[in-house]
């Protein structure tokens, strides 16, 4: 029985959570952590409200404001533009008031990106079930969790029963070994991944991430990987714990302290999936050929090394895959052919879940040190966290990105969505540290390049995209 059989990551988690298996097979999931934030939770909310429920566990249960806010000083005196936007921070201050639901106000330094805040809190841990009404709660898998966004009704279904009803995914393991070449990094792993797999790859399975070349990578490295699982299509993705997320947690306010986090750590040790684990799926890479990433196209999937050219539709394997390429070479503004780093750029934009932790914001400031923002590019660094903020002020980088022309702002999603007032004008060419870049996602017309904060700030000396291994 599952005391002796083979257990993955994925599976003893699950395992660990279940209330209860339903008779049609699904499973009744007990959730330790619930994440919220201002654009899921208001229809919740009132759920909870007409049904006349208390929230089940205020708790487990944490609120943050991120995506609706500006990312300048307007947000602590000025009032939100958008009707819509402030109705969602409204409401969700509202609502954290009226259910006494643990909250993280605007003014707090602790404030940031949901995905950002709870691990640097200490409230996403390994062994947790995590949720949040956001897709890439997938990001706090790294912990070693079992991490996965939910929509506003099982973020209602959780506020009332701090419960979720679940089908059982399928195991993938994709497994990255090797060692990373100079100037690639977690993002360039996770960009080459889906590459490979495509944004359907992950479909109903868990990732699990395995491999030297993930093992060695830092805990924002695990962030920024298992960030991006969801637009491989995955449920969730997962590392397995080991000394460094333990190191990692260990002071962090809602961490256990002392013996509590002896005995955690114990546990967390028989966490890592058992030899002979069964993987329905298993996806493998060599570290060792991994390039500096870029997308050219609109979707995570249609990613180039940066010393590729822009791809020819005329040389689609079909009519529709043609078709496809077609719209996005016209969309992005491209020329079949062209080489990638001849595309000028007139934004940078470094921050986001995936990328805005303060090692991410050290490996952009390292290239930037010394050097000037190319003419005509608007460049800027968003913290994931006041706290990031904080950190990155007290070692100077505030002032060498202020020095070189970028701008220094406060924490928030920002311009990785067009949700608040850092947005992209039509026609504009951005690259950016974040996750997505269909259509119209940084702005009606934008057009995005994702690729990793290195690759970023080199972009914002030269103008143009550049191959980070170029700059001295
Ligand atoms: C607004 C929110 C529901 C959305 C998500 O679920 O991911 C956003 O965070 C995003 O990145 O597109
Ligand atoms: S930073 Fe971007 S991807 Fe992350 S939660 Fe905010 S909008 Fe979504």
């Amino acid at each position: 029985m599952s005391a002796t059989k083979p257990r993955t990551l994925y599976d003893k988690i699950f395992d660990a959570h279940l209330v209860e298996t339903l008779p049609d097979g699904t499973a009744l999931l007990y959730i330790d952590r619930h994440l919220v934030h201002e654009v899921t939770s208001p229809q919740a909310f009132e759920g909870l409200r007409m049904a006349g429920r208390p929230v089940r566990r205020r708790e487990g249960t944490m609120a943050v404001i991120d995506h609706n806010i500006a990312t300048d000083e307007s947000r602590y005196t000025g009032r939100i533009e958008d009707p819509e936007s402030r109705l969602q921070v409204e409401t969700l201050e509202k609502n954290v008031a009226e259910f006494d639901v643990p909250y993280i106000p605007l003014t707090d330094a602790r404030q940031g990106i949901v995905h950002v805040v709870g691990p640097e809190q200490g409230l996403s841990l390994p062994g947790m079930t995590i949720v949040c009404g956001d897709s890439h709660t997938s990001t706090h898998g790294a912990m070693g969790a079992l991490a996965f966004g939910i929509g506003t009704s099982e973020v209602e279904h959780v506020l009332a029963t701090q419960t979720l009803l679940q089908k059982r995914a399928k195991n993938m393991r994709v497994t990255v070994d090797g060692v990373l070449p100079k100037g690639c990094t977690a993002k360039d792993i996770v960009l080459a991944i889906i590459g490979k797999i495509g944004t359907a790859g992950g479909t109903g399975h868990v990732i699990e991430f395995a491999g030297s070349a993930i093992r060695a990578l830092d805990m924002a490295g695990r962030f920024t990987v298992c960030n991006m699982s969801i637009e491989g299509g995955a449920r969730a993705g997962m590392i397995a714990p080991d000394e460094t997320t333990f190191e990692y947690v260990k002071g962090r306010p809602f961490a256990p302290q002392g013996e509590a986090l002896e005995r955690a750590i114990a546990w967390w040790k028989s966490l890592p999936s058992d030899e002979g684990a069964h993987f329905d799926t298993e996806v493998v890479l060599d570290a060792a050929e991994i390039v500096p990433m870029v997308s050219w196209g609109t979707s995570p999937e249609d990613v180039l090394p940066i010393t590729a050219v822009v791809p020819d539709p005329a040389s689609a394997k079909d009519e529709a895959r043609r078709d496809q390429l077609q719209r996005m070479v016209e969309y992005m503004g491209l020329t079949p052919g062209q080489k990638l780093s001849d595309l000028k750029v007139d934004v940078v934009f470094i921050g986001s879940c995936t990328n805005s932790r303060i090692e991410d914001i050290r490996a952009a400031a390292d290239i930037v040190r010394g050097k000037a923002v190319a003419p005509g590019v608007r460049a800027m660094v968003v913290p994931g966290s006041g706290l990031v903020k904080k950190a990155a002020e007290a070692e100077g980088l505030d002032a060498v990105f202020k020095n070189a022309g970028f701008e220094w702002r406060e924490a928030g999603c920002s311009m990785c969505l067009g949700m608040n007032p850092d947005k992209l004008t039509p026609g504009q060419r951005c690259a950016s540290t974040s996750n997505r870049n269909f259509e119209g996602r940084q702005g009606p017309g934008g057009r995005t390049h994702l690729l990793s904060p290195a690759m970023a700030a080199a972009a914002a000396i030269t103008g143009h995209l550049t191959d980070v291994r170029e700059m001295a």
